[in-house]
């Protein structure tokens, strides 16, 4: 298999253009600190360190959305993690952002703001194309190499993504190499021992797309969350109701009833329902129903309960690799993140091959005092995550892999 250069193979000195994902919650135009930033700092400083003159390129939001907003915080907080100065540039690919490029010294970098501020960035369209578009063509020769970093970004046919690397050198970055290998291992690697798959959250299409994909490599899917819900809902339990104005059950039911049907004519042995549930009863405290006693949709279910716990645990301690996508339940309350929180635990504790996938779920490993080191690999990626569990390509990687054939 073809594979693609990575930094080892970078020479010193060089003048670098890195693409990062940076994208993060936003909450009243403040950007939050995130997982994102301590990740892609150990690329930038490696690439500090051996010397190179560095200009940093990365997006936030959408235009339209409120998380729509400049780069300039995301270089403090990443100067701060790097441990070293990152100043910012107010522009991505005119001439402040040339000058600023021109006037880097080795062991420096910038940040240019966020391309998506661009037109030619965002549409989805074949790399050949990008790499005729303005910002390709003006920043690529102002470079001697560019790093693509930004996995978590590599579903995506931006210009930044797929554009950029078809007309330079490319090498794939630390983050880059560590998320893909650990993300595409339930599609490309063999295992010996059981594979089993936490299929729980709200992201029930995605979530089903990912079991049906996996159904013949996974051997037991551990549902839970709202998708654990819809799954008791299609064997004839009365669960999952829309919480206020939410539209959580009743469209992902619709959108998905006939999926889950399949998946449990097909494969009803790899399905490990929860057998219990948990609720907030009348003093609002938590409260735990056997799943055969759930009648009439007459509480919210926010996690599972012990018995699951404890069966769930019990699996993921004897598989030989365990994958994350989602959660247990909402566990951003304390009062219902044991199911979440207790597998995680369970998870880290065995010396299976674990990988937690996205950006909800993973937060639960910081907030309940687990160590991130006890997982083979926490993944930063949303949408990336998905594809690569479904097995399906990500152009942001295979233009990685072309331009090393390119160059053979
Ligand atoms: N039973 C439940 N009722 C309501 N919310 C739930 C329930 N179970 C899980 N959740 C919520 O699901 C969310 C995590 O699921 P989701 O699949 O959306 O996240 P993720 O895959 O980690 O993240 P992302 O796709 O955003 O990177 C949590 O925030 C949790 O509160
Ligand atoms: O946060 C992400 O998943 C990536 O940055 C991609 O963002 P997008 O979904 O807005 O393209």
């Amino acid at each position: 298999m073809m594979s693609y250069r990575t930094l080892d193979d970078l020479a010193d000195g060089q003048t670098v253009l890195a693409r990062l994902d940076l994208n993060s919650p936003v909450s009243v135009g403040v950007v939050e600190d995130n997982r994102r930033f301590s990740r892609h700092a150990r690329t930038v400083r490696e690439l500090l360190d051996d010397g190179h003159r560095v200009a940093l390129l990365a997006h936030q939001g959408r235009p339209g959305r409120d998380t729509f907003v400049t780069l300039e915080q995301h270089a403090e907080i990443l100067s701060e993690h790097v441990g070293r100065e990152i100043e910012y540039v107010p522009d991505t690919y005119g001439e402040t952002a040339l000058t600023a490029i021109d006037d880097l010294e080795a062991g420096e970098a910038i940040m240019l703001e966020n391309v998506r501020m661009t037109d030619d960035e965002l549409p989805e369209r074949e790399p050949e194309e990008h790499a005729k578009s303005d910002l390709v063509q003006t920043l690529a020769p102002e470079f001697d190499a560019y790093v693509g970093d930004a996995y978590s970004t590599a579903h995506r046919k931006h210009a930044s993504i797929v554009g950029l690397p078809l007309e330079m050198e490319a090498y794939a970055g630390r983050v880059m190499v560590s998320e893909y290998e650990a993300n595409s291992a339930i599609a490309n690697r063999e295992f010996d021992g059981e594979v089993t798959m936490v299929a729980g959250g709200k992201k029930a299409t995605d979530v089903i797309d990912v079991m049906t994909s996996l159904q013949d490599r996974v051997d037991n899917f551990l549902l839970g969350g709202i998708v654990g819900e819809l799954f008791l809902r299609a064997v004839g339990y009365d669960v999952g109701r829309d919480i206020d104005e939410s539209d959580l059950y009743e469209s992902q039911w619709r959108a998905n009833k006939d999926r889950i049907r399949e998946l449990i004519e097909s494969h009803p042995s790899e399905l490990v329902y929860p057998s219990d549930l948990a609720f907030a009863d009348e003093n609002d405290e938590r409260s735990e129903v056997t799943v055969a006693d759930v009648k009439n949709k007459d509480h919210d279910y926010l996690d599972v309960g012990s018995d699951t716990v404890e069966q769930f645990s019990d699996i993921a301690a004897h598989s030989e690799a365990v994958f994350v996508k989602g959660a247990l339940g909402m566990f951003e309350d304390e009062r219902f993140s044991n199911g979440t929180a207790r597998v995680l635990e369970a998870i880290g504790r065995s010396d299976c091959f674990s990988v937690v996938g996205g950006g909800d779920t993973s937060r639960a490993i910081e907030m309940y005092g687990m160590d991130e080191a006890d997982f083979s690999h926490v993944s930063i990626a949303g949408g990336a995550y998905i594809n690569a569990l479904t097995g399906r390509s990500l152009p942001g990687v295979e233009v990685l892999k072309g331009s090393v054939e390119a160059t053979h």
